[in-house]
């Protein structure tokens, strides 16, 4: 099974002897086949020889390794060859060894977005299922649905030559008179996963393996922490678990709570001047004022739809609004945020992924994770700000969010592919916040004049030719 140009796995084809992983209930995405006719070709198209960058020892693609020195079962091995792996990147290098010793570890493992995080966590949960028993044997939390059901095509890929059953904990996804799950791989959010746990529907007492993806936004006390700690309060004590987080990202403040949810976890950091991901070329535009930021990202509609684009925004209605309004005007744009229903969230994603869809204005709620090839444009229409504590627990001034900016970008420049990124800017405020950010992250971010815009196509198609 190899990647389609969307950078999703296509299902197995008709043709395919050994059948594919079963799933009680399989993603929409398995079930399709996108002609090829409906991917996106590039004028930009990346000939990155992944092979070559993976053989330089400062790309975080490097690899002395191979899979097989891992003592993996055959079947899984298949399945990774015929994902069209040939190596491991750097993290599966150095994560698997340490994640899939006996007796298992945690694991707490950093590294930059796009770097095959995934695999690692992915291969972790099926080596350590008994296929004998049909129970559930390994949860995986994600932050959002689209995340989850991204990390599902990956089980379903990478488990095809075994017997693997996988389910999904995503709202809405599951018929109500469903009373038992006996699938081995669960895989969703966490407010749903506890709801499932709760109702006994999902039965946790053989469950080995524990992982979070995302897992500094999984563990924020602000955010998505307290459901994923519920889950994690349900699992059986006293019974090995195996508890394994991931992220680009952990920020001091998550880093020790990290460490006491996965006590005595091997661990994989990165420095802060390693954050960035060398192939992310990244520009900003000071526009005059706030309104014209929506006229210039009109004017960039050409360059967005050379490849595909994903338009970020601070909130629902500014990406409502944006697309709504680009829309009457005649140009084809998408819409997702969380406010939106679960289906109709599924087939947005879905168009986007298969290339229906060339630019997709959105929120934060796929700032993580999304891993879709052909995005070669990212643009922070706002800048991402959150609001901080005081020592009084008070909610003080928004600041920019610097881990949210790393993984809005990194939604481009995937596993050695170049990316652009736009800021755009309109004030001092606006532009500070965006200093702070090139600051902390220790990377120029190069301005475009807003009237300039061969100056970027020129620009574009330097970094991405
Ligand atoms: N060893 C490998 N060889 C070739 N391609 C790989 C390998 N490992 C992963 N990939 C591909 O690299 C891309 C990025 O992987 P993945 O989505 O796991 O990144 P990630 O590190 O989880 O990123 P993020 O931090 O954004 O979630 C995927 O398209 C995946 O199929």
């Amino acid at each position: 099974m190899q990647k389609d140009a969307d950078g999703f796995y296509s299902p197995a084809s008709k043709d395919d002897a050994t059948p594919a992983a079963t799933t009680s209930e399989k993603p929409e995405e398995e079930q399709k086949n996108p002609p090829a006719s409906d991917l996106i070709k590039s004028t930009f198209e990346v000939s990155v020889t992944l092979a070559d960058q993976q053989a330089d020892p400062n790309s975080p693609l490097y690899s002395i390794k191979t899979f097989e020195e891992l003592g993996l079962h055959a079947d899984l091995l298949k399945g990774i060859y015929d994902m069209g792996f040939s190596k491991p990147s750097k993290i599966q290098e150095r994560a698997l060894p340490l994640l899939l010793k006996d007796p298992p570890q945690n694991m707490i493992g950093q590294s930059q977005s796009g770097t095959g995080k995934t695999a690692a966590f992915v291969l972790t949960m099926l080596s350590r299922i008994d296929f004998s028993k049909n129970k559930p044997q390994a949860l995986c939390l994600a932050p959002s649905r689209e995340l989850a059901r991204q990390i599902m095509s990956v089980v379903v890929a990478m488990g095809k030559f075994t017997p693997v059953q996988t389910e999904y904990a995503i709202k809405d996804h599951l018929p109500p008179d469903v009373t038992r799950i006996t699938a081995h791989i669960i895989v969703g959010t966490p407010g749903t996963m506890f709801n499932l746990i709760r109702k006994r529907t999902l039965d946790v007492s053989d469950v080995g393996v524990f992982v979070l993806d995302e897992a500094d936004n999984m563990l924020d006390q602000d955010g998505l922490g307290e459901q994923t700690l519920k889950v994690k309060n349900a699992l059986p004590k006293g019974k090995p678990l195996q508890i394994i987080l991931f992220s680009a990202t952990f920020p001091d403040h998550v880093r020790s709570f990290a460490g006491k949810f996965a006590p005595n976890a091997n661990k994989i950091e990165l420095k802060k001047n390693e954050l960035s991901v060398e192939g992310i070329k990244q520009f900003y535009m000071d526009c005059k004022h706030e309104e014209q930021k929506y006229d210039i990202l009109v004017s960039l509609y050409k360059l967005l739809t050379i490849g595909q684009s994903i338009i970020f925004c601070q909130h629902r209605h500014t990406a409502d609004r944006i697309s709504q309004r680009m829309t009457a005007e005649g140009h084809k744009v998408a819409s997702l945020h969380g406010a939106k229903d679960g289906t109709e969230r599924d087939s947005i994603i879905d168009n986007f992924r298969e290339g229906r869809d060339k630019v997709l204005i959105t929120t934060n709620v796929i700032a993580r994770g999304i891993d879709i090839m052909q995005v070669n444009m990212v643009v922070n229409y706002d800048l991402p700000l959150m609001s901080e504590r005081d020592n009084f627990g008070n909610k003080t001034d928004m600041r920019p969010d610097v881990e949210t900016y790393l993984h809005r970008i990194g939604r481009t420049g995937r596993f050695g592919r170049k990316g652009i990124s736009v800021n755009f800017v309109h004030d001092k405020r606006t532009w500070d916040q965006m200093h702070e950010i090139e600051l902390a992250l220790g990377r120029e971010i190069v301005r475009i004049e807003t009237d300039d815009l061969d100056t970027m196509e020129e620009q574009m198609k330097k970094h991405l030719k």
